[in-house]
């Protein structure tokens, strides 16, 4: 059986990066920007006010006090957007407010607070030291200073970066468009009554939501039967909009898991046995005709297609996205129960419930396994926050067992 890096190795070997696009901001947000970014003009690009109160010449305050206020005339009034362009004669202070450029000749700002407010005259009862109050052009970034570097996910934080620095548009990778197709004739659509031997799909929803909250721009193609010309139809379908398609269902001996068939005749994908549990029989390569839209094919089972979306999905996903790749973080753990029973030479990853405890020594996680494991125990995936990884050749494990456990995003 294939390793489960190998085979991280063999899907991203079939998905490459988009073309980078300009998008405008707002379009921008969620992609990952392809350029870095740098400060056209230094930010603040002027001299301005930290408070609403009065732009002074230091030297002119020092000797106010609340005994002894300071008197002196206010020769202008500067809100934020004007400017005061001539210098203030010595003695003389203008009223300023927050964010306003600071005229020539002040070099420090007494706030409102310190004075009695006056508009004419202003009495100041307590001296500012020069640079009180002031926030100098340049402070926050330099002139040409890089203010984003190539391969961060634009959020709010870099939306804003980017607006501050006057930039209408970014150079991005497009967020990748993800289409799920489920398969398998017993399912049914969420909200319809069940016949008999009957399911309802729940995969194309988890894996949908997967990949929006991987940052890709995801559709949910539903499900298909297992009649190979209606898989061959739909899948067809779903390549016009696809740079990847995720599947599920089919994959293993069943001798009606037709997806295998039809993607043999569709494109070039292999079907494989990975030495990890759950999540064995998977799949991968390209189909459509005139471009290779690359594809993996998940198992049915849906654990296993959920803990597989992680573990190899993801990576594609960032490879598609211009992310580079990043194990899911992981960290060690004490097992608050015993792990019975892991298959002897396949990986397995436990749902499990991971706390912070730092009570006992120096780990500091404590790992509580769920009780049911099987791949079709569903239940377990929204009460658990995390995998607990039991290596290929570890059959069983005591409570107390240190182990590595990985992170689920989003948990
Ligand atoms: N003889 C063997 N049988 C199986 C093997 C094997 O090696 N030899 N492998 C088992 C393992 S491991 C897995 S995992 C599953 C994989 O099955 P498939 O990928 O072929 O998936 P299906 O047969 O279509 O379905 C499996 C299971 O999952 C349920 N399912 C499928 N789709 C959905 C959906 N969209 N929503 C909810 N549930 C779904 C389906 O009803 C089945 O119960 O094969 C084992 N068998
Ligand atoms: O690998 Mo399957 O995923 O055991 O259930
Ligand atoms: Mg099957």
């Amino acid at each position: 059986m294939k390793s489960v890096e190998q085979h991280v190795n063999d899907i991203l070997a079939v998905v490459t990066p988009p073309e980078p696009i300009e998008l405008d901001l707002l379009r921008a947000h969620g992609a990952v920007l392809a350029e870095p970014v740098t400060a056209q003009v230094a930010l603040p690009p002027f001299d301005n006010s930290a408070m609403d109160g009065y732009a002074v010449r230091a030297a002119d305050v020092a000797a106010a006090t609340a005994e002894a206020p300071v008197s002196l005339p206010v020769v202008a009034d500067i809100p934020a957007g004007d400017s005061f362009t001539s210098a203030i004669p010595e003695g003389c202070c203008v009223r300023i407010m927050t964010g306003a450029p600071m005229p020539v000749g002040a070099d420090a700002v007494v706030p409102v607070e310190w004075t009695d407010g006056g508009v004419a005259t202003v009495a100041i009862h307590r001296a500012a030291e020069a640079g009180n109050a002031v926030r100098l052009a340049g402070g926050d970034v330099e002139k040409g200073a890089e203010l984003l570097p190539p391969g961060v996910r634009i959020g709010p934080a870099e939306l804003a970066a980017l607006a501050s620095a006057g930039r209408r548009s970014a150079r991005v990778y497009p967020r990748p468009r993800v289409v799920v197709l489920a398969t398998g004739e017993e399912l049914v659509e969420p909200g319809r009554p069940l016949g008999p031997g009957q399911i309802w799909d729940s995969n194309s929803f988890m894996l949908t939501a997967a990949a929006i909250e991987a940052g890709c721009e995801a559709y949910r193609y539903g499900f298909v039967g297992d009649d190979p010309a209606t898989v061959a139809a739909t899948l067809q379908d779903a390549l016009v909009q696809a740079d990847i398609v995720i599947t599920s269902g089919g994959v293993s001996m069943g001798a009606y898991d037709v997806v295998k068939d039809v993607l043999l005749r569709m494109g070039t994908v292999r079907f494989e046995k990975v030495a990890v549990q759950p999540g064995m029989p998977q799949g991968y390569g390209t189909v459509g005709r005139d471009r290779g839209v690359p594809i993996i094919t998940l198992p049915g089972n849906p654990v296993s297609a959920y803990v597989s979306f992680h573990l190899f999905v993801l990576p594609a996903l960032r490879k598609m996205s211009g992310l580079p790749q990043e194990q899911l973080p992981s960290v060690r753990a004490r097992l608050l129960a015993p792990v019975p029973s892991s298959p002897r030479g396949r990986r397995s990853y436990l749902r499990a419930v991971l706390d912070y405890d730092a009570s006992e020594g120096e780990i500091a996680y404590t790992a509580l396994p769920a009780t049911r494991q099987g791949s079709h125990q569903l239940s377990a995936l929204a009460a658990t926050n995390a995998l607990v990884v039991v290596p290929e050749q570890v059959t069983e494990l005591p409570a107390g067992s240190v182990v590595e456990a990985v992170r689920l995003p989003y948990r």
